[in-house]
């Protein structure tokens, strides 16, 4: 086995369609975490979902899914899986009972319990055909199956998409249920939902026309960009450490993506700072994808592991 402590690492995967190009793509996924992968429509989400279950094949780099490699085993990845796919999957007029207990026995550590509980309390027809349950029905038993299979990984590709309220307030509560127990378990959550993300994740990984802008610790996201209001404009205001955006006003309004060092600096200089605002996650979202489609690799400066 090579990487034991990441449970995926994916080192400059690449994957190429007539009119669009994903990566190359290096992310490590490590234990406890969850992860929401955020990114534009078509910017390559499901895609790189669909390459970590093996339903694409990238055609350069290396993936590892816990120290193992697709093809040869396969068995031993998927098992430890659990996989909500952005379109529920065509299984046709099979009777729900029926497809559950088929694709029950892929998974050894398969909770009947756990599923018992699930289809009651997201009130899942179980009597039913499968072609005949709805949209959001659909949804939710890809759900209940995925946590019944008690994976280490959950990979879910807009699991809220098509769920009611009463579906979403489960879906938070399942999620909190599934991340208790265990600590080497992770998820990763494609989300257009700012309030999923907020609620969820512990790390913002963000991804933009194929192209793998990096991977943001939420709580330090929320903490360090700030949008702060002065009476004077400062000399070279856009150049200031940590500085994205200025507005002359007045008042004067600065963005900045590092709040302790823009406000040290701006003390430092004798200008005062007459208001300091949180941002919300999405407008900081908004800015990061802006910097982004600006000035494309400047998001290199403040991702996970090179903070300073
Ligand atoms: N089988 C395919 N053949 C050709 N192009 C494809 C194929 N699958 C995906 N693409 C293209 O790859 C790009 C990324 O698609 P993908 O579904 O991964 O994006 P996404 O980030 O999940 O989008 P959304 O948020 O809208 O669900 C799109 O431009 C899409 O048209």
């Amino acid at each position: 086995m090579t990487h034991p402590d990441q449970l995926v690492t994916m080192k400059s995967l690449c994957k190429t369609y007539p009119a669009f190009r994903l990566g190359p793509i290096d992310w490590d996924i490590e234990p406890g975490l969850v992860y929401a992968l955020v990114g534009p429509n078509g910017s390559g989400k499901s895609t790189l979902f669909r390459m970590m279950m093996q339903l694409v094949q990238p055609e350069e780099g290396t993936l590892h899914l816990f120290g193992r490699r697709y093809p040869e085993e396969e068995v031993a990845i998927k098992e430890r899986i659990g996989y909500v796919p952005e379109e529920s999957l065509d299984h046709g007029k099979v009777n729900v009972t029926h497809l559950v207990s088929f694709i029950s026995q892929w998974y050894p550590r398969w909770n009947q319990e756990t599923y018992k509980r699930l289809i009651r309390e997201l009130e899942i027809p179980v009597q039913s055909k499968y072609h005949q349950l709805s949209k959001g029905e659909k949804k939710r038993l890809s759900l209940a199956m995925a946590l019944s299979a008690e994976p280490q990984l959950l990979l879910l590709d807009e699991p809220t998409d098509g769920l009611d309220f009463f579906g979403q307030r489960a879906f938070s509560q399942e999620m909190d249920r599934f991340l208790q127990p265990d600590e080497n378990r992770s998820v990763v959550l494609a989300t257009h939902r700012a309030e999923d993300i907020r609620k969820l994740a512990d790390v913002l990984v963000l991804i933009h026309k194929g192209r793998y802008i990096g991977s943001y610790e939420k709580d330090q996201l929320t903490e360090e960009w700030k949008e702060l209001w002065l009476d004077a404009l400062p000399a070279q205001a856009a150049s200031l450490p940590g500085v994205v955006r200025v507005e002359a006003g007045p008042p004067v309004r600065l963005i900045t993506r590092s709040f302790t060092k823009t406000r040290s600096i701006l003390s430092q200089q004798g200008y005062i700072v007459t208001q300091t605002l949180a941002m919300e996650l999405s407008e900081i979202l908004q800015e990061l994808f802006l910097l982004e489609q600006e000035s494309p690799a400047s998001n290199h400066t403040d991702p996970i592991h090179n903070q300073s």
